[in-house]
């Protein structure tokens, strides 16, 4: 039976951004694809069927322990939910239920609910993640090939599902060194693209926010998550963890544009006819656009020029102008040999 119309796909009144990739990828599968109010039936997994060992993460939205899987005693782990709107857990599940099984996805084993509270419990594949503060100064420009392509492989994946992750950061990046795998987690802020659509733009987490979200332009996309890698990238090239490190939203911007320039942040804006918001104009200064060798010391030596380019190409104000997913992977950084 088909379902009612959603309000999901509903077009703003002026449309002035849509995606440059995967525009319709949602709009050219069924609506039980994406509308995550009416079409989300859940398979409910039995709960006596996982164990917990210890408790290993505390995000806003949950709370992660390492556990086992009883009857074929398999490593996993458990998130439990923290109550928040049904609305945003049945989106979760139904971005993890529609990626699940994809390249370096993190994986949706089971969806469990505790009888007493309904309080839901997702299932995922472990990954054996070494902290990123201490494996990101061990990378070579190798390793940095082979991991961010990984990620990036990824995000093309999500993004050709018409998905965006919107909170890419070092802390969602699960890598294995060992097995040099690599997982993307957390999808409790990822939301399904449709083009012309108004976004939410408290999504992302602060140093890993792009400009839009800052300036209110709520027509992004999934060019989002390139600023975020952009951010990953220079903070380990460059040896300054976080690249940009803002004390509050606002301030976020200013360290923005104390390195992109202010002319080129109103460019920007003027572009998409919008005006930079009035909690800045006590706080954005007028500053030139810094060159990325500026950045460039002895300590820096994976700050190599294919790199660095790459790294200009990502982080830019225009989201129309970052490189995609697969734009990236195909970049002369990832084609060019290095010594390790
Ligand atoms: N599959 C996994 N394998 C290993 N560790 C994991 C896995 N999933 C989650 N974790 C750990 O638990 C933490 C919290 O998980 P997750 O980010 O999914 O929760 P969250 O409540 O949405 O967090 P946040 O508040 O950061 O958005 C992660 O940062 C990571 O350290």
């Amino acid at each position: 039976m088909a379902l009612p119309p959603s309000s999901l796909n509903n077009k703003s009144g002026r449309v002035y951004s849509e995606a440059r990739v995967f525009k319709d990828a949602c709009e050219k599968r069924p609506q039980e694809y994406w509308d995550y109010e009416q079409g989300v039936t859940i398979k409910w997994g039995t709960i006596s069927d996982y164990e917990i060992i210890t408790k290993i993460g505390r995000g806003k939205y949950s709370e992660v322990f390492s556990g086992e899987c009883v009857n074929n005693e398999t490593p996993c782990v458990i998130k439990v939910l923290k109550p928040v709107k049904m609305k945003k857990i049945y989106r979760e599940l139904k971005i993890l239920t529609n990626l699940t099984g994809g390249p370096n996805v993190i994986e949706l084993l089971d969806i469990v609910q505790d009888p007493g509270s309904k309080i839901p419990a997702l299932i995922f594949e472990e990954v054996k993640n070494m902290d990123f503060r201490q494996l990101y100064p061990t990378f070579t420009l190798p390793d940095i090939q082979f991991y961010f392509t990984q990620l990036l492989i990824a995000l093309n994946y999500c993004h050709s599902m018409g998905i965006m992750h919107r909170d890419v950061k070092p802390q969602n990046v699960m890598i294995d060194p060992k097995e040099r795998k690599l997982r993307l987690i957390d999808w409790g802020l990822a939301e399904f693209y449709h083009p012309g659509v108004d976004y939410n733009v408290r999504v992302a987490s602060r140093y890993h926010k792009g400009p839009e979200l800052l300036v209110n332009l709520n027509q992004y996309d999934y060019s989002l998550d390139l600023w975020s890698v952009g951010c990953m990238l220079a903070a380990i090239v460059f040896k300054r963890e976080p690249f940009f490190k803002g004390s509050s939203n606002p301030d976020q911007l200013v360290r923005i544009a104390a390195v992109l320039g202010t002319k080129e942040l109103l460019a920007y804006l003027n572009k998409y006819g919008l005006k930079l918001p009035s909690e800045y104009d006590t706080i954005m200064r007028d500053f030139p656009r810094r060159p990325w060798d500026h950045f460039v010391s002895d300590a820096t030596k994976l700050a190599v020029p294919e790199m660095v380019d790459l790294i200009d190409h990502l982080l830019r104000y225009d989201h129309q102008e970052r490189l995609t997913a697969q734009e990236a992977m195909d970049h002369v950084f990832f084609k060019t040999k290095f010594e390790s």
